[in-house]
């Protein structure tokens, strides 16, 4: 991608994603029109129950597809949106003799359905803020138990709350008011609310901790806070698709929003794609088909004048078999991760795109210090990092180096806390942050690279670095120039678009390091930035770190296995050995010290030794742990 189409890139992504809103639209009113048009009334009525599904599945995505977590607990918000709309728009005579024992603050409101969604809407977050103080704080398959967990306590109050719900009874006496319009302008608003949530600072950053919590966390994202919002706005949004759902169904139970609603929403979501909105619609329209094709059948049927028998349960049978195929032969669903690329949509809306410039770069940072004072850490009787005590400032490469197992990471991971210290204090300035979140410790200017890559695989590489632009706190076009900047200054432009899943290992380092920089940090800490790059990639790594010191003034702490490398940039070099601080001074006088000598090579070999050797033959052992 040459400047001009890096320059116009982020007005592209928003051409692109308007696209990928419009394609769903398209989709969905595509299969309300075959199915209405060729099937006459029946069409209709399986297409509004599409439509309301859509608007169901949707919402549950919003939380399932940007967290990552299945969830079974939406059945729950539906079911609070249609019992409280059902109680507040039933005709007063009706719930006289239905609901006879109704709390007054309940009874006789007579709304309208307008009117009523709101309330609903309103109840479904704070329900939602309640649970979700629960499940927000889990991940994977714990958060999708305490979902299971959720619908089951709500069934259970739903079937005990005789006098709202009428036990296991048929509530009935719902006004019928959702017709084909009501339904599908809904569905339609439902999808442009999930898309717009996605690619909004706050989707982004539930999508980035999805992919990568420890990550995110070192950008200074909250991921339980992420998986919070998702979860209310999900939720809330559920029990209005709830709400549609009694209004289009008039009599329900609680039987009606139980496992097999919740199953038959999470299986459309998984075999549609849970990654995108597309996937959703895709999964509702394809597995509404199928339950009504499959349907006609389950009475039995006469084929070319055979008989079939009636299949009881065939329906259930067939949604089973469609989420095992699809598991099988994709198992990120029938959309899967595809969206439609930023270069489609630029041909469409080229001339809607407005250029972004880069940001020029940032002031040059004050001058701070980091400070490590008398850290420790064992793992399990291993002693990792043993009262180390040293010091970063601003404007200088502080290099980090000692042998394999010197506790140089664990060092790293105590500074940024994602590991707490066992004693030792971390001041940045004289502030302490050994008490801090990791968030807090990056919202303070402290950033990092990982050894091991810790990228957000699912995201592109745009948006990897736009994602730490944002947590900065930058937003909108300010976000968008920061990121285009740090692109640029690691040579990412070509590869904007891709995701980062895709690159080859050199441009996922440099990734790496460009999503730190675009924190815009006082203190960057790298650890192992050059590891299996090769010369000419480590030498152009160093340069473009040596500018970015330069200009703008910041600290690196700088770990590498590459003496090389370490010496061209530090100006101060730190030596660790089993844990604790050996040697530090000028990266000659290091090379010079004889107990560095030692820990490195052994006695016996000279301090030339030291600058002589490449790091093959200095770190023969050296590995990737995971
Ligand atoms: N999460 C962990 N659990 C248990 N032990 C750990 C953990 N992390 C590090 N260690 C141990 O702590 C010691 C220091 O490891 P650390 O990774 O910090 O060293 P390092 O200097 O970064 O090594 P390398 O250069 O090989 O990356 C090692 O003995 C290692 O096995």
């Amino acid at each position: 991608m040459g400047d001009a189409n890096l320059l116009t890139f982020p007005a592209r992504l928003r051409a692109a994603n308007l696209v990928r809103t419009l394609v769903c639209l398209v989709v969905l009113a595509v299969a309300v029109a075959v199915l209405t048009l060729v099937f006459g009334r029946s069409g209709e009525r399986i297409a509004v129950q599409m439509c309301v599904n859509v608007a169901a599945v949707v919402a549950l995505g919003v939380f399932c597809g940007n967290t990552g977590i299945v969830s079974f607990g939406h059945g729950a918000f539906m079911a609070i949106g249609a019992y409280l709309s059902g109680i507040l728009t039933m005709p007063a005579g009706i719930q006289r003799t239905s609901l006879p024992e109704l709390p007054a603050f309940l009874a006789g409101h007579e709304l309208s359905l307008w009117m009523a969604l709101p309330v609903v809407a309103l109840a479904g977050l704070v329900f939602a803020a309640i649970s979700g103080t629960a499940i927000a704080r889990l991940m994977g398959a714990s958060a999708a138990i305490a979902s299971l967990g959720l619908l089951i306590i709500t069934h259970g109050v739903a079937v005990g709350a005789r006098e709202i719900t009428r036990g296991s009874q048929t509530f009935f006496g719902v006004p019928r008011v959702v017709d084909l319009s009501l339904a599908f302008g809904a569905a339609v608003v439902f999808i442009l609310l999930a898309r717009a949530y996605r690619e909004s600072p706050a989707g982004l950053f539930a999508r980035a901790a999805r992919d990568d919590d420890a990550a995110a966390a070192a950008l200074g994202i909250n991921p339980r806070r992420t998986r919070f919002v998702s979860w209310c706005l999900s939720g809330a949004m559920c029990t209005v698709a709830g709400a549609l759902y009694g209004h289009m169904l008039g009599a329900f139970s609680p039987a009606s929003f139980y496992l097999s609603l919740v199953f038959a929403h999470v299986a459309m979501m998984i075999v549609g794609g849970m990654a995108s909105v597309g996937g959703a619609v895709t999964g509702v329209i394809g597995i509404t088909l199928l339950q009504d094709g499959v349907r006609q059948f389950e009475g039995g049927v006469e084929v070319f004048g055979v008989a079939l028998p009636e299949v009881f349960g065939l329906t259930t049978v067939s949604l089973g078999l469609a989420i095992l195929l699809v598991i099988w032969l994709r198992p990120a669903g029938l959309v899967g991760r595809f969206e439609l690329g930023p270069g489609a949509g630029a041909r469409i809306f080229d001339r809607i795109s407005r250029e972004t410039s880069p940001a020029p770069a940032p002031a040059r940072v004050s001058e701070e210090i980091l400070q490590a004072e008398q850290l420790s850490k064992s793992f399990a009787g291993v002693r990792a990092v043993d009262h180390m005590t040293f010091a970063a400032p601003t404007g200088r490469v502080t290099g980090l180096i000692g042998p394999n197992g010197a506790g140089k990471s664990t060092l790293v991971n105590l500074i940024t806390r994602q590991y707490h210290a066992d004693s030792g204090k971390t001041l940045l300035s004289g502030r302490d942050l050994s008490t801090v979140s990791a968030e807090n410790v990056a919202r303070a200017g402290i950033s990092r690279s990982f050894q091991n890559l810790r990228l957000f695989q699912g995201l592109t590489v745009y948006e990897n670095v736009l994602v730490s632009a944002l947590a900065a706190g930058h937003r909108g076009a300010q976000a968008a120039a920061v990121a285009l900047r740090e692109l640029r200054a690691f040579d990412l432009g070509d590869l904007a678009a891709t995701r980062a899943d895709a690159l080859s290992y050199g441009a996922r380092k440099r990734l790496e390091i460009a999503r730190a920089i675009a924190q815009e940090p006082v203190i960057l800490l790298l650890d192992e930035p050059a590891a299996g790059m090769n010369p000419a990639e480590t030498d152009d790594l160093a340069d473009r770190l040596m500018q970015i010191r330069d200009e703008r003034g910041i600290g690196i702490l700088l770990i590498d296995h590459d003496l090389h490398f370490v010496n061209r940039l530090s100006g101060w070099t730190v030596v660790m050995h089993r844990g604790t601080l050996i040697a530090e001074g000028a990266p000659e006088e290091v090379r010079a010290d004889p107990a560095v000598i030692e820990a490195y090579i052994g006695r016996g070999r000279t301090a030339a030794a030291i600058t002589r050797t490449t790091k093959e033959e200095t770190f023969p052992q050296q590995g990737v742990r995971p």
